[in-house]
């Protein structure tokens, strides 16, 4: 009988441990021992590309969801689109704020527009309602500007060729400020893009590897005059950029008539109650937050998909081939292509601009969330505050999703055997992020860079450079590293690729001057 009761106990705490060891998972996702020292960081950091090594652990721990503990902070990583779904889309309300930097709290609120913190206020909400109404329902609104940019684009490239990479940036920055403030700006010395630049400029440096105060926050304790905290003088100057990005280019649109229609006067148009009401001070706010924010998550990404695909076009000419001979058969190499007549009418195309976004992500490893609460995923804990990003490189290379070879670059994986789009695979979505904090630009990113690439197909050849002792050079591949990845600048040749472009482009000009 005791025997029996002794028995009946083992099994009946043998059940007890095993409910509680299944129901209440502590374990955080596996990955290496944290990382609390600076030369392991430095050499985390001197890995080429790091979204590879992250996605690696993950066959190495056998777990979607993989993590590193670096100065006290979880950083966790989500190496499969089912995993990102999972707590970016479906648990969305937790995952769906920012992290915030610690040299950002000495900046002070003028910068909360850059990392705009989630809330289930309306001030969130507020922003995106902005975004959606200029960016999803009117993308119509943005081509007739989109179209005379890419035409000016290839009137510069034909002028000079070697400078591909300036006519690309002041392409992607004239627009987006067009758009925003109804400003033009000069392709060189403008006092506007001067203010961009000093702001990107100190954020590199705030961002950078020196800030010693985001990997120790407890230095901002110390005096100023102390070796080592030149990360005040960088907060104060990014304070002072961070104003000047907010007022500087929206005082114009108040004051200078020659602006034209854009967001920032639509808004203003619609804005009720004078200065002092508070209403009107609040929608005053928002409006400045979205301009900055535009410029500040627009142009750099753009400007380095158009990047990614010089480089492709330059290492993949027969792709460059299909693709011109997709856009002759349509133009007849009599005009230039256009949104009306040819957008949704060349798949190659549209296949080609998908496979840039796929295979080099802009944002490899996406812009980072914040868990708001602590949560359970699977058999792992997730604790509050952790940094999450989703591994968009290895979510676009998941074959399941967009079939085989994914290493490869090949454009007709969009495409049925017939030429059309293949509805079984996705667009590549992953590279614009995911959940309620998914890129807000993305169809008009989408159009205008498909009218910038099939614009220039339709006109230039793209090859490797020619070095003055005859030899080509093709372009290393090596790239920046950071949030949004460039590569390395490279020269290449870009020449007019028949008598009829020549001809289309010469039109162009006598239009334009
Ligand atoms: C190739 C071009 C672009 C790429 C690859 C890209 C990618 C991204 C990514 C990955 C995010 C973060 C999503 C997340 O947190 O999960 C993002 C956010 C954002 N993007 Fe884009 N983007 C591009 C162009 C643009 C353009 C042209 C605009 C504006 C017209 C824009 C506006 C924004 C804004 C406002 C956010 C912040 C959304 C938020 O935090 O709520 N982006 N983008």
């Amino acid at each position: 009988m005791i025997q029996l009761l002794f028995s009946a106990v083992a099994i009946f705490s043998g059940i007890i441990i095993w409910r509680v060891t299944q129901s209440s998972p502590v374990l955080l996702p596996p990955g290496p021992p944290g990382i609390s020292y600076i030369g392991t960081i430095l050499k985390f950091l001197s890995i080429e590309k790091p979204w590879v090594e992250l996605f690696e652990w993950t066959k190495k721990y056998d777990s979607d969801v993989v993590s590193i503990s670096l100065f006290r902070r979880q950083f966790i990583i989500l190496n499969t689109s089912k995993a990102a779904d999972d707590l970016f889309v479906k648990r969305g309300l937790n995952y769906s704020a920012r992290p915030r930097i610690p040299i950002l709290d000495l900046v002070g609120h003028s910068i909360d527009w850059l990392f705009l913190s989630y809330s289930t206020d309306r001030v969130w909400r507020d922003h995106r309602k902005i975004y959606h109404r200029e960016f999803d329902s009117q993308t119509l609104l943005h081509r007739p500007g989109e179209i005379a940019s890419a035409r000016k684009l290839l009137r510069n490239l034909l002028e000079s060729p070697e400078n591909y990479l300036n006519h690309l940036r002041y392409t992607v920055g004239s627009t987006i400020l067009r758009t925003t403030f109804g400003i033009s700006v000069k392709p060189v010395n403008d006092p506007i893009v001067a203010i961009l630049v000093r702001f990107f400029n100190t954020l590199d440096i705030a961002f950078g590897i020196k800030t010693l105060v985001n990997a120790f926050p407890f230095l901002r304790y110390l005096p100023k005059w102390l070796p080592g905290t030149s990360f005040y003088s960088t907060a104060n100057e990014l304070k002072r950029s961070a104003i000047n990005m907010l007022e500087v280019p929206l005082s114009l649109v108040q004051t200078d008539a020659s602006t034209t229609s854009s967001i920032a006067s639509r808004v203003l148009d619609s804005l009720e109650g004078t200065i002092e009401d508070p209403d009107h001070l609040y929608n005053l706010q928002i409006l400045k937050n979205v301009l900055a924010g535009v410029y500040a998550a627009g142009a750099d990404t753009t400007l380095t998909a158009m990047q990614w695909f010089i480089f492709a076009m330059v290492k993949y000419p027969d792709i460059q081939a299909k693709a011109q001979t997709a856009i002759e058969q349509r133009t007849e190499a009599k005009r230039l292509p256009d949104f009306e007549s040819d957008f949704g009418a060349l798949p190659y195309i549209d296949a080609l601009v998908n496979e840039v976004l796929r295979f080099f992500p802009v944002l490899p490893l996406g812009m980072p969330h914040c868990a708001m609460e602590e949560d359970v995923y699977g058999k792992y804990f997730i604790p509050k505050n952790a940094i999450i990003f989703s591994n968009s490189w290895a979510l676009l290379r998941e074959e399941q999703v967009f079939g085989p070879n994914t290493d490869i670059f090949y454009p007709e994986r969009f495409l049925n055997d017939n030429g059309i789009r293949n509805l079984d695979i996705p667009d590549p979505d992953a590279a614009f992020g995911y959940g309620r904090r998914i890129c807000a630009g993305q169809n008009v990113a989408r159009e205008f860079l498909w009218i910038m690439m099939v614009s220039i197909l339709s006109c230039f050849n793209i090859s490797k450079a020619v070095s003055k002792d005859g030899t080509l050079t093709e372009p290393s591949g090596k790239h920046t590293l950071g949030l949004v990845v460039h590569p390395l600048p490279f020269p290449c040749k870009i020449t007019p690729r028949s008598t009829q472009a020549e001809q289309l482009l010469a039109a162009i000009e006598a239009h334009s001057t």
